[in-house]
């Protein structure tokens, strides 16, 4: 099975960002992968809530949904969208953070909305409150694909291992991680972290990421670390698409999610304590 990691540099502009992602897609079909991944926030990069409501649609209006569920159908790849900001009926307002998987003949498989908010004041200048924006999800989510099961994940929820021993638990071999990590914690935290869960979980991570300066124009602005990453289960990094923007294919080989766990049992030796 072949990947195509697409690394991008999302702008505030849904419908340009539409436009670099078809058009990445065809080079990925023409370098004959399988499957694409796309990052977190695909189709919006912005830090004013205005925005957001001005250009965001919900899941039922929204055009890159549309557009690239199509174009999965006619290039005949499966596809990842990492996450869409999207409109929801709640009545505060906020969006969900919603990844989406497509299958070959652009139908969606499944659906996740992202459970873990990035609350944290990176640095005094650099502060996030997703939870003002968005609304956080309750449901971990296990997808069928013709080449194993897949979990999906995005972005700050790596830093929360019950939920990737949840999935591979329930059968999870591949885990996506579609990222908009920011730079500063990007550069100390990404690659453990994403080897960190490959290695206890013995399933491939495989996380496509944004990258660089976003020209978030109405508001402040937001720089992404990049290195989309793909981990396989023994911990290797398999490839690391370095910090600009860019289509990374990598080919896997599912046996190895059985031969490291064989190895190193670990996903089944869990057992009940106490305390602390
Ligand atoms: O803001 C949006 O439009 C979409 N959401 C994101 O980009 C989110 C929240 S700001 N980013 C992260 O979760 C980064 C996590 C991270 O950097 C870490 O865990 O260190």
């Amino acid at each position: 099975m072949r990947l195509a990691l697409l690394q991008i540099t999302s702008s505030d502009d849904p419908e340009k960002n539409l436009g670099l992602v078809s058009q990445m897609l065809h080079e990925v079909k023409a370098g004959g992968a399988d499957f694409a991944f796309t990052p977190e926030v695909t189709n919006c990069i912005s830090t004013s809530r205005a925005h957001q409501n001005a250009v965001l649609q919900t899941e039922e209006n929204d055009q890159t949904l549309v557009a690239l569920s199509e174009l999965s159908a006619e290039l005949g790849l499966w596809l990842s969208i990492g996450s869409l900001g999207l409109k929801t009926q709640d009545a505060d307002g906020r969006f969900a953070n919603r990844s989406f998987l497509v299958n070959d003949r652009g139908e969606i498989v499944s659906r996740y909305d992202k459970i873990h908010m990035f609350d944290v004041e990176v640095s005094s200048e650099e502060t996030y409150r997703e939870s003002d924006g968005y609304r956080p999800g309750q449901n971990a989510v296990l997808a069928e694909t013709p080449w194993g099961k897949v979990g999906l994940t995005i972005c700050y929820d790596v830093r929360f291992p019950h939920l990737h021993r949840a999935l591979a638990q329930s059968g999870a071999q591949i885990i996506t991680v579609p990222a908009a990590f920011s730079h500063v914690t990007g550069a100390a935290h990404w690659e453990t972290l994403l080897r960190a869960r490959a290695i206890e979980t013995g399933c491939f991570v495989v996380a496509a990421a944004q990258t660089g300066q976003h020209a978030a124009s109405r508001g402040q602005k937001r720089r992404t670390h990049g290195h989309s990453m793909v981990v396989a289960p023994w911990g290797k990094v398999l490839a690391d698409a370095g910090d600009e923007p860019g289509i990374t294919f990598v080919d896997l080989d599912l046996k190895e999610v059985d031969k490291a766990r064989s190895r190193i049992p670990a996903l089944t030796h869990d057992r009940p304590f106490d305390g602390p």
